[in-house]
């Protein structure tokens, strides 16, 4: 990325916010802070975004929604605490919106602030709530819907020759109508190269249970450790209490057996687990077939319990006037 200058400006912002406003400022810790109201101009392409409010802070840097000005859509636009870690996310999504249908990915530029310099992109915003908060707020019979899409996902990236590495609930936005995004593509690696980005419980490398490779199956295995988060955490945390090095995949595959909630699921993420897919297709249509399937709750068009009564009353009766019948 070419080093450029970005100056941020003072506006007020409709009524909203206060009227005097510095612009973003670096922190001792390199994070950036742009209180509401702050005007981000991008020196080179001069487009400026209009900060409404910070959507969350993570290890790369802090994410705004913002509005572009002239525009009236809202965007993300994320602020990196280290340069190079943010132009590598940058190229990924640059690659990856070349083969996407729909764009994720809009421009990155750099900027310069009083205290410091750094760099931004700017992406679409992706409306909905992390995975566990919807599962939270919904009820878990949704995982059987919401992980369809979101092996789809997984599923079509790896069809690009990406893996997804950085597999979290936090990185998975889910729509009230149960779509599926994912978002932060900073552990995005091609297959065979080592992941870049994890964390500890999602991470195979964690549970002695396989290499920090990147694969399908890396993708996997995470997404099984986030199913079982989602429907027993309570077990999942019991398992993690184990000792760094004797913590291995049998103890998530005892999850398995022991909890209720899992049970369902058990036969999936067990295959999951143990790296037992060829591919996430294979894995996608298994769950669509195993899990989704039973997970749904299907219409009944149950009959009401007097109805089936009376017709059994009927067929005796009818029984008995014949057997009268015949026997005058
Ligand atoms: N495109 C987006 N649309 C809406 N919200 C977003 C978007 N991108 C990021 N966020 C929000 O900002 C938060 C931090 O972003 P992100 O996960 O990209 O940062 P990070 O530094 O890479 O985080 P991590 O520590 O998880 O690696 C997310 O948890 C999410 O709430």
């Amino acid at each position: 990325m070419n080093t450029v200058v970005v100056h941020w400006n003072i506006i007020n912002h409709g009524g909203n916010f206060p009227a005097k406003r510095k612009g973003c400022s670096v922190t001792t810790s390199s994070e950036t802070v742009c209180p509401p109201g702050t005007v981000i101009t991008g020196k080179w392409q001069k487009n400026q975004y209009i900060v409404e409010r910070l959507l969350g802070r993570g290890a790369n840097g802090s994410v705004y929604l913002v509005y572009r000005r002239g525009h009236p859509d809202r965007y993300a636009l994320k602020v990196g605490y280290d340069t190079l870690e943010l132009q590598s996310e940058v190229n990924i999504l640059r690659a990856l919106n070349r083969q996407l249908p729909s764009s994720y990915f809009i421009e990155a530029d750099d900027y310069k602030s009083v205290s410091g310099e750094a760099a931004f992109y700017v992406m679409r915003y992706v409306e909905g709530v992390q995975l566990h908060q919807f599962i939270r707020a919904r009820g878990r019979e949704w995982l059987g819907l919401v992980g369809l899409k979101l092996l789809e996902r997984l599923s079509s990236l790896h069809s690009l020759g990406y893996i997804f590495g950085d597999l979290k609930p936090e990185n998975v936005m889910v729509s009230p109508y149960g779509s599926v995004e994912l978002i932060d593509y900073g552990g995005v690696s091609a297959p065979g190269r080592s992941v870049k980005q994890f964390t500890e419980w999602y991470d195979r490398g964690y549970w002695n249970a396989g290499s920090r490779t990147g694969d399908e199956a890396y993708d996997l295995f995470s997404f099984a450790v986030m199913c079982i988060q989602l429907l027993d955490e309570e077990s999942l945390r019991g398992a993690s209490a184990q000792l760094p090095q004797i913590r291995s995949v049998q103890d998530l595959e005892a999850v398995l057996r022991k909890s209720s909630q899992l049970k369902p699921y058990a036969a999936w993420l067990g295959r999951a687990l143990g790296g037992g897919f060829a591919n996430s297709r294979e894995a996608l249509n298994a769950w669509k077939k195993g899990v989704y399937a039973r997970a749904v709750p299907r219409k009944r068009n149950k009959t009401p319990r007097w109805l089936q009564r009376s017709f059994f009353l009927s067929i005796v009766f009818a029984g008995a006037a014949l057997y009268l019948f015949l026997k005058t």
